[in-house]
């Protein structure tokens, strides 16, 4: 065998063969050492085989691509979309999920994008509502604490199916999941967003179908009964889109105390709006199917636990968007509008915001003390206060009237009314607006079609005196039946542990009886809803009408919850100092 000594030629080419196939000088050198063979010399072979089996894998994939394109249903599940969630939530729990080798495990199994973070412990075995748990609570609460924050120190761990492809079977269909990240697009501070699919051999992709639909019905039967609520803000695209922030216990509307005939007005009316036939009245006359509502007053006068209620009471959702924020921009909340979902309640906290307390001119409606104006507003709102739909007034120049700039100052007004009733505005909503300054607002934003009932609130009088202490010291029928129920079952424990102790001859040191403790934990004392109803009027006697809002009141009475008596003893006390601090409050204001 001749050896042939590497040329100039072959081996000035190595250095360049390195950057594509690292360390090849090494093993050329060794070649060429030890072997004495001039493996440069195929280098131009092993490119050209290369380059077929790279041309040869791409064909197989395409053909196999265009192959399961054509014989399978897929369908994509993008992570900026709720039904991420339905799917992850779904996945989660079924067995496949559990019994996988490759796995993702979180504590939340939502998108991160789509909702938000606190919602990730309302599947969490919240058993706070326990009866077990109030009995151990009512017998020693240290220990029982101490058991409850290790419980609240372990989050529920939720097994997802890592990246990849896992194969299932969905009533008796083989389905495959497969789950991708989008590398190259950023996800925020996160990780990169992913994408989910799957897929079901055949083209009618009806299965996968209900299988979404099953995964959405999970998903959505989970919240129950409960209040969702949605919240505008940015996401870490720096888009604004909606939220969903929290899922509260309803708000039975019983609990709000205001004028029952206001209140009963505001419901009759959300109903009369929401019954199918108001629809089709509004489609055939030609009016937009909106409606609006303005719940005004001081702060801490319930507006927005009237709002609360009533989505609890009719079912709806709550759109929360905040006028105040610093990143809300017309745009934005014009994109906001947009994406509401066809029956729902858009919650705007603040209206008299910067930008929309601007009016269109200074003369409008001069500005005026609180309480006079929330009677002016009373009285508008009994003239506005009907279930007839008002008529669109016939010029729409207000909206493009105002000559204010928004730069810095939020949305202006101008842009809010275009939002709330331009022609791209969607129909459906419910509308309730709240404000703590119904005089600095344009009466444009007050008008028939933008804001069709006006709900007053105010500061305590004498009835919601009696009604917020009667609220809070009445007995609930649910308390009683349930507090019995505790109490029975304590007894029960109680009279076994004394049969155990009995047997084992302790005659010993008696602990003091469980009932009697729930009994002293739960029940305000034995008074009669009598005797309540007369305490509320001894309360109400020594609070002044009209000085001090339900929040703060029941802020008092709340210091005071297992004694109505202690309540009403400390009530002029309590008056005077809230007077005073208010007093200290304002002269350092000045
Ligand atoms: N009319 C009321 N009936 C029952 N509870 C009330 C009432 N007003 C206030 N509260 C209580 O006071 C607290 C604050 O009430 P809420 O948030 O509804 O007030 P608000 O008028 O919306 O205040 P803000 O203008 O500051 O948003 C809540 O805990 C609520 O239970």
């Amino acid at each position: 065998m001749s050896y042939a000594a590497p040329t100039q030629n072959s081996l000035t080419g190595i250095p360049m063969v390195d950057t594509y196939l690292s360390g090849f000088s090494v093993i050329s050198m060794f070649f060429s050492q030890y072997l004495h063979m001039d493996i440069s010399a195929y280098i131009s072979l092993v490119f050209l085989l290369a380059t077929v089996v790279a041309t040869v894998r791409l064909r197989v994939e395409t053909v196999m691509e265009k192959f399961r394109g054509y014989f399978t249903s897929t369908i994509e599940v993008r992570m900026d979309d709720e039904v991420f969630s339905y799917l992850m939530f779904w996945i989660s729990r079924q067995r496949f999920s559990q019994k996988s080798t490759r796995v993702v495990a979180s504590t939340r199994t939502n998108s991160g994008y789509y909702y938000y973070s606190d919602d990730s412990d309302e599947d969490s075995d919240d058993s706070d509502d326990d009866e077990g748990d109030m009995v151990s609570a009512s017998n020693d609460f240290d220990s029982y604490w101490e058991k409850r924050v290790g419980k609240d120190k372990l989050k529920p761990l939720r097994i997802t199916p890592a990246e990849g492809t896992h194969n299932f079977r969905f009533r008796n269909y083989r389905i495959t999941f497969r789950r991708e990240r989008e590398e190259k697009r950023q996800f925020g501070w996160g990780s990169p967003p992913e994408k989910l699919y799957i897929s079901c051999f055949g083209r009618n992709p009806d299965i996968l179908k209900d299988l979404l639909l099953e995964a959405q019905k999970m998903y959505v039967d989970r919240d129950g009964d409960r209040t969702i609520i949605y919240r505008g803000q940015r996401n870490s695209d720096a888009c604004f889109d909606w939220t969903r922030c929290m899922a509260r216990s309803p708000r039975p509307l019983s609990t709000v105390v205001l004028d029952e005939g206001q209140k009963s007005a505001f419901i009759s009316d959300i109903k009369e709006y929401l019954h199918p036939y108001t629809r089709r009245w509004y489609s055939n006359r030609g009016i937009p199917y909106r409606r609006g509502y303005m719940l005004h007053g001081p702060p801490g006068t319930g507006k927005s636990s009237l709002c609360f209620a009533a989505a609890g009471t009719m079912h709806l959702k709550i759109y929360l968007i905040s006028l105040n924020s610093k990143t809300l921009t017309e745009d934005a909340l014009a994109t906001l509008f947009q994406s509401l979902p066809r029956r729902c309640i858009v919650l705007l906290e603040d209206v008299d915001a910067a930008g929309v307390a601007n009016k269109r001119s200074n003369s409008t409606t001069p500005s005026t003390g609180t309480n006079s104006t929330s009677t002016e507003a009373s009285a508008s709102a009994e003239q506005k206060n009907t279930s007839t739909p008002a008529p669109e007034s016939p010029s729409d120049g207000d909206k493009t009237e105002n000559t204010d700039s928004s730069a810095n100052q939020g949305v202006s007004l101008s842009a809010l009314l275009n939002i709330i009733d331009g022609v791209a505005s969607s129909e459906g909503r419910i509308l309730v607006m709240t404000t703590n300054h119904i005089e600095k607002l344009d009466p444009a934003l007050l008008r028939p079609g933008r804001v069709d009932m006006t709900v007053a609130f105010g500061y305590s009088d004498r009835e919601t005196l009696k009604d917020l202490f009667l609220a809070i010291y009445a007995p609930l029928a649910c308390e009683i039946k349930s507090t019995s129920a505790i109490s029975r079952a304590a007894a029960v424990r109680e009279q076994e542990n004394g049969k155990l102790s009995l047997l084992k001859g302790h005659a010993g040191r008696r602990t003091p009886s469980t009932s009697s403790n729930i009994s002293q934990t739960f029940s305000v004392q034995s008074s009669s809803e009598e005797e309540i109803r007369q305490m509320a009027e001894e309360f109400a006697d020594r609070i002044p009408s009209g000085e001090f809002t339900p929040a703060e009141i029941q802020g008092f009475l709340l210091l005071h919850k297992k004694s109505p008596q202690n309540a009403i003893e400390e009530a002029s006390m309590w008056v005077q100092q809230t007077r005073d601090n208010k007093a200290q409050q304002q002269t350092n204001g000045d």
